[in-house]
């Protein structure tokens, strides 16, 4: 029974872990904003915590002996230190024993870092240790430490049992001829097996905020109290809604929406008040009214088609729920709904499975020209058209999937690049600027601000784009033209085809899930599926051709 708790526990970790939160090593670009995400890392740190205690406690208690075969001295606890002294990884590899007899003999590879206080006769002892427990070394490198030059650090390859590799741990831990013991799993390290949302409904947990702008959000957390924003009003001073007590009980309140929404659900309804409808109505009709001389023709032709859906009308704001049918009915794409600002890298993975994180609150009223943040006004006026579109549907899928498992420094760059083409992206139509950035529809202010002559305009060109700084809280001093709209597809996909990612993925849209093509048998089912598809077409050319056919 409290095996299987554990398990559980252990798996929502892991699900905590795999997440694309920067509290999990994936830090989310900075954008110059105060202290982003430390609601994130409040609520995950509190979560992690009770896992990790818990998984002490039971490693304090269990029947293992934890022998003491290297030295005769243990030792001595540091007042207030944690009991076990556990890291991570050693808690991890404890749960994972803890799931049945199979999981505690399987052969586990780690790497051990190692702080030697007696230099080789340490290692000696440790060596002499591994062999004991039935471990083999793999790899061994030592260099003298840089701090304390008597004593040697050493990185050691193991391969062994979980069970004989904590035991192993803990008995290298109470020896007092080591300082530090510190595993590494050898998976963590490897950089050709990063985790990634698989599967569509693996994004509940890729949805991390940069909370910037939420201070009312987590009000449960005592560090977040009201106070302690008064106390900090840098925090969101700029924000349009700051002062607005009513506004902010209004956010959170369809915050909480998105906090509690799990994949497969139907997005909830929200009743908009009238101001929220009147913000809505002004933003469109100016739109509409710039529209047919500054947007790009792919945005005309799907806005068209909302209003005569009648998705699309000045007097109700269109809810996610019904936006996603449609979206679905066009390029299958999907919304769901995010209580804010995510990290690129969250917002990135979602794409790849044609899914859109779409905020659902409304900007405040005194600001219908343009927010400092994403609201619904602009996923729905911004975005939604285009995603429509069959060709840009493509376009921001693949940019999805070549996020996941991407590294840091890429997803910086194709954060960078999504900003200054999908958000902010201008491009030429018979020689005249048109606007097909989602930033510049949902923001008219910044939309006439863009086609004045006050900006500077660049060639848009991937590689010089993705390494231009930007911040996101007023209109932009540079915006980068395409020549056209598919010139800046092709470019975009191209240079994202050339990052340098050591494996390929491809979405099946069977399974909906996400596969890493890495075995020839993969491969070959694909082949032989296209060929298929590929005969088909034929096929329909040869029917079309034929005499009979007209
Ligand atoms: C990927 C890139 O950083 C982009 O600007 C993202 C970031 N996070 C987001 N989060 C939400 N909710 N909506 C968005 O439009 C975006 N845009
Ligand atoms: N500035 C946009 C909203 C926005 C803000 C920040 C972003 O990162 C994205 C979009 C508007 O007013 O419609
Ligand atoms: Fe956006």
């Amino acid at each position: 029974m409290a095996a299987v708790a554990a398990a559980q526990k252990n798996r929502e970790m892991f699900a905590i872990k795999k997440s694309y939160s920067i509290e999990n090593g994936y830090p989310a670009r900075r954008r110059s904003l105060v202290d982003d995400a430390r609601f994130e890392t409040l609520v995950v740190k509190q979560t992690k915590q009770s896992v990790l205690d818990e998984a002490r406690l039971r490693a304090n208690d269990s029947s293992v002996d934890p022998e003491i075969d290297i030295e005769d001295k243990p030792a001595q606890k540091i007042d207030g230190e944690d009991d076990s002294g556990l890291t991570e990884e050693e808690v991890v590899l404890s749960n994972a024993i803890a799931e049945g007899p199979d999981a505690e003999k399987a052969l586990q590879r780690a790497a051990l870092i190692l702080r030697l206080r007696e230099g080789m006769n340490s290692l000696s002892r440790v060596l002499k240790s591994i062999e004991k427990h039935q471990g083999a070394v793999c790899h061994l490198e030592t260099r003298p430490n840089q701090s304390d030059n008597n004593q040697l650090d050493a990185l050691v390859k193991v391969e062994m049992t979980r069970v004989s590799l904590l035991q192993l741990i803990k008995s290298l831990r109470q020896s007092s001829s080591l300082e530090h013991c510190t595993l590494i799993g050898e998976d963590n390290i490897s950089a050709k097996n990063p985790w990634f949302p698989r599967h569509a409904s693996d994004l509940d947990n890729c949805n991390h905020l940069m909370t910037k702008y939420e201070p009312d959000l987590d009000m449960n957390h005592p560090g977040f109290a009201d106070k302690e924003y008064r106390a900090r009003p840098d925090l969101d001073m700029n924000h349009p809604g700051f002062a607005d007590k009513e506004y902010r009980a209004r956010r959170k309140e369809i915050a909480e929406i998105a906090f509690a929404y799990k994949y497969g659900d139907p997005i909830p309804y929200i009743q908009y008040t009238e101001t929220e409808t009147k913000t809505w109505g002004s933003v469109f009709n100016t739109v509409l009214e710039l529209m047919p001389k500054h947007a790009c023709s792919e945005y005309c032709r799907v806005f068209k088609m909302l209003q005569e859906e009648d998705i699309f009308t000045p007097d109700r704001i269109p809810q996610l729920e019904e936006m996603s049918n449609f979206l679905k009915r066009h390029t299958g794409f999907s919304l769901r709904p995010a209580a804010g600002l995510l990290t690129a890298r969250d917002f990135l993975a979602s794409l790849a499975f044609r899914i859109f994180q779409s905020t659902q609150y409304v900007r405040h009223k005194n600001t219908p020209y343009h927010t400092p943040e994403p609201d619904c006004i602009h996923e729905l006026l911004g975005h939604m058209p285009l995603l429509a579109d069959p060709s840009f549907a493509q376009f921001s899928q693949e940019i999805g999937l070549a996020s996941l498992g991407a590294s840091d420094a890429e997803i910086e760059k194709l954060s960078t690049v999504y900003w200054f083409t999908v958000e902010f992206g201008l491009c030429k139509e018979s020689g005249v600027v048109k606007a097909y950035g989602a930033g510049l529809l949902s923001a008219y202010g910044e939309l006439l601000h863009a086609l004045s002559d006050k900006p500077e305009l660049r060639p848009f060109e991937p590689a010089v784009t993705a390494v231009q700084p930007y911040q996101d809280q007023e209109y932009q001093p540079i915006y980068f033209v395409a020549e056209s709209f598919d010139d800046m597809k092709d470019k975009f996909r191209r240079w994202v085809s050339a990052m340098s990612r050591p494996f390929e993925v491809r979405f099946n849209p069977h399974t909906g899930r996400v596969e890493v093509l890495d075995s020839v048998e993969k491969l070959e089912t694909l082949v032989h599926q296209l060929n298929t598809e590929v005969l088909h077409l034929s096929n329909a050319i040869n029917k079309m051709k034929a005499p009979s056919y007209q």
